[in-house]
């Protein structure tokens, strides 16, 4: 099975995205994490860095692995922090978990969709914590 690594980049509590290629013939117009094929000889993290310099031109500090993904292809999802904005040629944007319910996207995302739901919940402080 393929293996894919991806990158999810975070400002806030939106995630970047962006869009596949319309002309692509695999999954066009579909709203995807930056990332791509983990190529022969490589880890999936020496490819999410390969890919994200590649298509971004973000080097990375740090990527936290999170538990993969499998369908079509097995998906390596990476926690990233980047102070860079990443540059792209596609149509590209930062979202909510929330607005990403409303975007096509692969239907592997969907589960990961709902853990990066969680992941913004929690790292709210507790409402507590601002009222006092
Ligand atoms: N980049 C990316 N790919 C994803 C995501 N979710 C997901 O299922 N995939 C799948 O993972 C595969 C990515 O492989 P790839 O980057 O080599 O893209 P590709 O199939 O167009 O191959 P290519 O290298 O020939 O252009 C695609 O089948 C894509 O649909 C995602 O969030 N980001």
């Amino acid at each position: 099975m393929k293996a894919v690594a991806i990158g999810l980049l975070r400002h806030g509590n939106r995630w970047f995205l962006q869009r596949r290629d319309p002309s692509n013939p695999v999954l066009p117009g579909l709203w995807e994490f930056p990332g791509g094929k983990v190529e022969e000889g490589e880890t999936p993290e020496s490819a999410l860095m390969r890919e994200l310099r590649e298509e971004l031109g973000v080097s990375l500090h740090f990527a936290e692995p999170m538990p993969t993904l499998e369908g079509a292809v097995r998906l390596h999802p990476f926690l990233v922090r980047s102070d860079v904005a990443p540059r792209t040629d596609l149509a590209w944007g930062w979202f909510t978990a929330a607005d990403m319910l409303h975007l096509p996207v692969p239907p592997l995302n969907l589960p990961l969709i709902a853990a990066l739901a969680r992941i913004a919940d929690e790292s709210q402080p507790p409402l507590a914590d601002l009222i006092t």
